[in-house]
């Protein structure tokens, strides 16, 4: 990964100083970065001006030897000082249009929404990718509500720009997260809060490359004019998981009629479609 292909991304880790007393934030996110973290913010909501820019420019001499991309929470004057990748704002910073202005079209601006309707404006706005949480109650956010893996699976379905679930993920949890949609994440507390957070950060990639594989294992097809998903890659093997084997079935495949003689070797096909008729009682 690498800032040339930034939206790739399935790991993103956001600085967060109090979750790791004794260990500096510049050792913390190299782990983070070893075990596999592949954007990073610099978030440091309460730390002067200048101690954050000092900060941001030893991340960018880390992510640049790292090929990272490094994205500024906030602070647009910070990201341009130190020739950050791009900003992440929320609803109540700059608004998308002023910071897209002042940091032109290269730069990746990310933008926090709780709502499918917040999704969709920033979508429109020209945003580079979105922030969808929190998905759980989380204590780097207190008093914030969650809006749940229900917001995380209409995500999943409307929104077509990069978009990463944040908020309270745990390794505990995050199988929840990538089951509602998600195949970005994006975590504070679980890594740099973690006693080894290369380790921590390799678990986290290991649960989204295994659902990816899943994923991509499973067909999308129309049966009965249904939208479903299978693992079936022939017409006796989804004939058998959906439970008729031995049962008496016409089974048209794209239009055709297919012989009970050549289900077995009857390939389905992504997107294929199927109607199957099942005949009940004898006579
Ligand atoms: C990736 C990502 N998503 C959401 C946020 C939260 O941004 P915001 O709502 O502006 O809150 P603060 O982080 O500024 O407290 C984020 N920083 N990153
Ligand atoms: C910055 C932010 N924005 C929404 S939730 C959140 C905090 C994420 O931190 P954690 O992973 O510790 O819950
Ligand atoms: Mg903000």
């Amino acid at each position: 990964m690498n800032r040339w292909s930034w939206s790739d991304f399935q790991l993103y880790v956001i600085t967060g100083e109090n979750y790791h007393p004794g260990r500096s934030m510049l050792e913390v996110m190299e782990q983070a970065i070893i075990g596999g973290a592949d954007i990073v913010q610099l978030r440091a909501k309460d730390t002067p001006k200048e101690e954050l820019l000092a900060q941001a420019f030893a991340l960018r001499e880390l992510t640049d030897r790292y090929h990272v991309p490094l994205i500024i929470n906030d602070h647009l004057d910070v990201a341009i000082a130190v020739q950050a990748d791009g900003v992440h704002l929320g609803q109540e910073d700059l608004p998308l249009a002023e910071a897209r202005r002042i940091l032109g079209p290269a730069a990746i601006i990310g933008i926090s929404t709780h709502s499918i309707e917040q999704a969709i404006e920033a979508e429109a706005g020209g945003a580079d990718y979105i922030g969808v949480g929190p998905v759980f109650p989380t204590g780097t956010k207190p008093g914030r509500q969650a809006v749940t893996t229900e917001y995380v699976r209409s995500a999943a379905e409307r929104v077509k720009i990069p978009w990463v679930a944040i908020g309270g993920i745990t390794l505990s949890n995050v199988d929840e997260v990538i089951a509602a949609g998600a195949a970005r994440i994006c975590a504070v507390s679980a890594i740099v809060g973690s006693d080894n957070v290369a380790d921590a950060c390799r678990a986290f990639r290991e649960k989204i490359n295994q659902q990816q594989i899943s994923q991509k294992e499973k067909l999308s097809i129309r049966i009965n004019g249904r939208e479903e998903q299978t693992t079936a890659q022939s017409v006796s093997e989804l004939i058998e998981l959906l439970g008729f084997a031995g049962k008496r079935m016409v089974v048209e495949l794209n239009g055709t009629i297919i012989a009970r003689e050549a289900w077995r070797e009857t390939e389905i096909e992504q997107g294929a479609s199927l109607e199957l008729v099942h005949f009940v009682g004898g006579g």
